[in-house]
């Protein structure tokens, strides 16, 4: 598995603009939708190319082409809805797979409430798209359910995460690529990451 947080400079001040403890509704809405934008970028630089014959305006060229079907994206409900219209914004042609996860406040555990995955997804690469990995819970059943539904390519894309989340996803699935905008100190108590942004989704959604 490969790690990558990011060392972009728009990358890293966009994440501080969301830690602002008053941050509004809005603002943090568009912070996170031009973070996926920058994520997505990074996320998909790997994808390989073939090359087309193409006819442009000087004649027949040779023109490098995505190789592979479009990729899914996997937003787990609800907070990482609030990444799909950035990263909709360069793949627009991209499926969408939703995975409906919330975390038991107490056990910490996630607990499934709706799965909607695309039928072929053994042929696409599946980018799942949530701001939080905290303990890691959430990000594991979703690989699972993602992998027992054929998903053979997975890459996830996470805003802020504690190290204890990366080990955990480390250890249980060391073919998944994770892509992070900041990768934080620790986890509290209550399984919040710190410094952290507090609840991402109650922040999108204005639910606090
Ligand atoms: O790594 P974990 O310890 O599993 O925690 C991370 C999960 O917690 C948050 O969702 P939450 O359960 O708050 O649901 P929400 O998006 O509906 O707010 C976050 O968006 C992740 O999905
Ligand atoms: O810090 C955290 C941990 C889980 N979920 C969040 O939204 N924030
Ligand atoms: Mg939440």
């Amino acid at each position: 598995m490969s790690v990558f947080e990011s060392t972009h400079p728009l990358v890293k001040h966009k994440v501080s603009l969301l830690r602002h403890h008053d941050i509004s509704v809005k603002s943090f809405r568009e912070l996170t939708q031009e973070l996926s934008v920058l994520l997505t970028v990074e996320a998909t630089q790997h994808f390989s190319l073939v090359t087309k014959p193409l006819t442009c305006w000087s004649g027949e060229i040779s023109a490098p082409t995505l190789a592979d079907k479009q990729p899914t994206l996997v937003p787990i409900l609800r907070a990482g809805l609030g990444m799909l219209e950035g990263a909709l914004t360069i793949l627009p042609c991209a499926k969408v797979s939703v995975v409906g996860l919330q975390r038991n406040e107490e056990s910490l555990e996630p607990e499934s409430y709706y799965q909607n995955i695309v039928n072929d997804i053994a042929e696409r690469t599946a980018i799942i798209i949530d701001p939080m990995l905290a303990t890691g819970g959430t990000a594991l059943a979703t690989i699972d359910l993602l992998k027992a539904s054929g998903c053979q390519h997975i890459i996830a894309v996470f805003l802020v995460a504690a190290p204890e989340g990366i080990d955990a996803l480390q250890s249980a699935h060391s073919d998944v690529d994770l892509i992070i905008a900041t990768v934080d100190e620790k986890l509290n108590e209550q399984g919040y990451i710190l410094p952290g942004l507090g609840d991402a989704g109650d922040k999108i959604f204005g639910t606090l």
